[in-house]
C-alpha cells in the first residue's frame, strides 16, 4: 500500500482549487463509486458476492481485489446486469488500484465504460490491509478533475468476532493501525459475523465502535447480508445532501464520546459547534490548515506551543454558517469535507435545517478537547461561550 506521500499529484486543496462537485454537469450523468473496505476476513468478498448474485435493476460493476491469474496487473471486475454476471479485466500499471496514480485506475475503469456501456454504480473493494484515505483522496479528488466517477461514500466491514484485537494492535511504522484508520474513515459500517458473539457483547462492541466514529451509521449482520441500499446512493461527499451532515453531526450529542474507551487506543469522534457567525472565513481555514497539515493545535502565538504528540486527523466534515460577507441567502451553507490531509469547502443549501449553527465533526487521534476550544476560539476569534465542543 503506498503511502499518502508517494501518490503523485496529491496536493492539498482548497476551495480555490478544486472545482465544483455535482454529479450532474451539463446533462452528464456521473457514476457513484462506494469503497467497500474491512479487514482480513471481516466478509468482504461475501458481501460483494452478495451483491452480484442477487437480482436488482441497477447495473452494478463489482471491482474486487483479487488479481488475476493470468496476470498481476489485472484487476477483476464483475458486472451484474439485471441478474445476469460478466466478468472484465480491469488493466493497471502496478496491479494495485490503491497504489495506483490516480488517473491510471479511473481512466482504466472509464475505458471499460466505454466499451461495455455505463454502469449504475460501482463497488470497489480495497485489500483488507488498507488504509482506504489516499484511495478516497484519488476519487474524490478526480470528481473534481471533470472525471466520470465521484465517491459516493465508504462502507467498513468488521469482523465482529476479532476486531476488538485488530483495533488495539501497535504498529511500529504507523500511529494508527488500518483497523482503526479503517472505522474512522467510514460513512456506514457494517458489523459481520453476529452469529459468532452474544447480544450483549454485539452490544459493547457497538458502542465501542462509535466511540472510534460517531457519525457512521452501523448495522449488524450475518454472512454480510446487507439491504442494498446500505451501500449505494450514501451521498457522504455530496454538498447538495447538507441536512445529512448536519443529523450526522447532531447524532454525537447522543451517543458520541461520552462513552468511556474500553479498548486502547485514542481514536475518537469530536464535534465542535458554534452559534455565532464568523467575520471571515480565512481564520476558519488558517486553522484547520494547521490542524491538517502541521498536525499541531493552533495557537494564536506559535511560540508557546511545547513538542507534543502530533494530532491526526483521518475525517472532517462540518456545515458552517457562511461568513457574513457570504450570507446572501438565509438556506446558505458553507460544506466543509476532508479526508486525512485533504479539505474542500464548499457552498450548499440546508432544506430542511431548522438549526443555524455551525457544526464540524473530526475523527482522528490527540484530539484534546480543551485545546481544540481555547485554540478554536482564539484562532478563529470568537468568544469560549458559543462554542461547544462534545
Ligand atoms: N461465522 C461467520 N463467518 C462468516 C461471516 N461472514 C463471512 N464469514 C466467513 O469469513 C471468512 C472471510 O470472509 P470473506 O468474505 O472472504 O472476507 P474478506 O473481507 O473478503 O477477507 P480478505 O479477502 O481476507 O480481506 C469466510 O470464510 C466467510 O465464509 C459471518 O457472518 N459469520
Amino acid at each position: 500500500m503506498a503511502d499518502f506521500d508517494e501518490i503523485p499529484d496529491l496536493v492539498p486543496v482548497s476551495s480555490e482549487n478544486i472545482p465544483t462537485s455535482t454529479q450532474e454537469e451539463e446533462g452528464h450523468r456521473k457514476i457513484p463509486v462506494t469503497i467497500v473496505t474491512g479487514f482480513l476476513g471481516s466478509g468482504k468478498t461475501t458481501l460483494l458476492n452478495y451483491i452480484l448474485t442477487e437480482k436488482h435493476e441497477k447495473k452494478i460493476a463489482v471491482i474486487l481485489n483479487e488479481f488475476g491469474e493470468s496476470s498481476d496487473i489485472e484487476k477483476s471486475l464483475s458486472i451484474n446486469q439485471e441478474g445476469t454476471l460478466y466478468e472484465e479485466w480491469l488493466e493497471l500499471r502496478n496491479g494495485c488500484l490503491c497504489c495506483s496514480v490516480k488517473d491510471v485506475g479511473v481512466k482504466a475503469i472509464e475505458s471499460l465504460m466505454e466499451k461495455r456501456g455505463k454502469f449504475d454504480y460501482i463497488l470497489l473493494e480495497t485489500s483488507g490491509l488498507a488504509d482506504p484515505g489516499p484511495i478516497a483522496s484519488m476519487f474524490w479528488l478526480d470528481d473534481g478533475l471533470g472525471s466520470e466517477i465521484y465517491l459516493d461514500g465508504i462502507v467498513t466491514l468488521v469482523d465482529a468476532k476479532h476486531i476488538g484485537q485488530y483495533m488495539t494492535e501497535k504498529k511500529e511504522d504507523t500511529m494508527i493501525n488500518e483497523a482503526l484508520k479503517q472505522i474512522a474513515i467510514a460513512d456506514r459500517i457494517v458489523l459481520n459475523k453476529e452469529d459468532l458473539l452474544t447480544e450483549q457483547e454485539m452490544n459493547d462492541l457497538e458502542k465501542e465502535i462509535k466511540t472510534v466514529n460517531s457519525v457512521a451509521e452501523i448495522l449488524r449482520t450475518e454472512r454480510s447480508r446487507i439491504p442494498l441500499d446500505f451501500v449505494l446512493d450514501i451521498r457522504a461527499y455530496d454538498i447538495h445532501a447538507v441536512d445529512t451532515v448536519a443529523e450526522q453531526a447532531n447524532k454525537i450529542e447522543h451517543h458520541g464520546s461520552g462513552h468511556a474507551h474500553k479498548l486502547s487506543h485514542d481514536v475518537q469522534t469530536v464535534c465542535i459547534q458554534f452559534s455565532t457567525q464568523l467575520d471571515t472565513l480565512e481564520h476558519f481555514e488558517a486553522w484547520i490548515q494547521t490542524l491538517l497539515w502541521e498536525k499541531t493545535i493552533p495557537t494564536v502565538n506559535k511560540q508557546l506551543v511545547a513538542a507534543e504528540d502530533p494530532v491526526i486527523v483521518l475525517r472532517l466534515k462540518g456545515i458552517i454558517q457562511p461568513p457574513k460577507d457570504r450570507q446572501d441567502d438565509k438556506k446558505k451553507r458553507m460544506v466543509i469535507q476532508g479526508v486525512q490531509d485533504l479539505y474542500d469547502i464548499q457552498e450548499g443549501y440546508a432544506e430542511n435545517m431548522l438549526d443555524s449553527a455551525s457544526k464540524m465533526v473530526l475523527i482522528g487521534k490527540n484530539l484534546d478537547k480543551h485545546k481544540l476550544l481555547a485554540s478554536f476560539a482564539s484562532c478563529v476569534h470568537l468568544p469560549v461561550d458559543c462554542i461547544t465542543i462534545t
